[in-house]
């Protein structure tokens, strides 16, 4: 009976994919909310770490931080949401920051580990810790390998992962992540693709969420609806 009501609650799961970079402090927005919700609804999340300059480039997008009135909006506009999601943003005062190599070695975490998320998230966290929190640096080796580090990984474990996000299958799965993104209208992250009876549905942005309740046919009860810590 057990095993009865455990199939059918796995088989009427709705995948939700996450595009996610860690340049992106709204992706880390969407990301706590996310991990908080992702056993309070019946989803089966899957982690997408995805390139946004990727998409400045192929889009000819203009990069958020480069127009001035818009940055300035932006910081008033993450202070708020950060407080309203209790997810506590120090922005660095330059923006644009190169993380090619960083999600690369993202990827590289997300596809030695890919049914097992505990890693994938504890690093990309550190990473958004340390860019958005700690303003640091995250675009050199040895800022990879601190956050590893820092993460849980073992010296050896860090060291293999850097040596494969240099690796040519790592370098065009992130390629083909951000490409399957922008197939499917992707302009920014975070970039959210829900599963819902044989349809896909697409939301941009971490102030989607009530609108994906609804789609998902779950219930938002605001950005903490369980008591975590972070
Ligand atoms: N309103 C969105 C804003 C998200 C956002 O501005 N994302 C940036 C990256 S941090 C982006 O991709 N911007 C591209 C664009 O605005 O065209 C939210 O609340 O999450």
């Amino acid at each position: 009976m057990l095993i009865m009501v455990i199939l059918q609650m796995s088989s009427s799961r709705k995948v939700v994919e996450f595009f996610y970079d860690v340049v992106s402090p709204y992706s880390w927005l969407a990301f706590e909310v996310l991990c908080r919700y992702k056993n309070v609804w019946n989803i089966d999340l899957k982690y997408k770490p995805a390139f946004l300059g990727g998409f400045f480039f192929f889009l000819g997008n203009i990069e958020p931080g480069s127009v001035d009135n818009k940055q300035r909006y932006l910081l008033a506009d993450l202070k708020l949401i950060s407080e309203y999601y209790g997810v506590p943003l120090n922005p660095p005062p330059v923006f644009n920051k190169e993380t090619l190599l960083e999600m690369r070695f993202v990827t590289a975490i997300a596809e030695k580990n890919q049914e097992e998320n505990v890693l994938l998230e504890k690093v990309s966290r550190e990473l958004w810790k340390r860019a958005w929190q700690n303003n640091l640096d995250n675009t050199q080796p040895p800022s990879l390998i601190e956050a590893g580090l820092q993460a849980g990984l073992s010296a050896n474990e860090v060291e293999e992962l850097l040596t494969n996000a240099k690796s040519q299958p790592i370098k065009d799965k992130l390629k083909s992540v951000t490409q399957e993104a922008l197939e499917k209208n992707a302009f920014g992250l975070p970039f959210i693709v829900c599963h819902v009876n044989g349809k896909v549905e697409v939301f941009f942005g971490c102030d989607r969420f009530e609108l994906i309740a609804h789609r998902i046919g779950e219930k938002w009860a605001g950005p903490c609806p369980i008591k975590t810590t972070m």
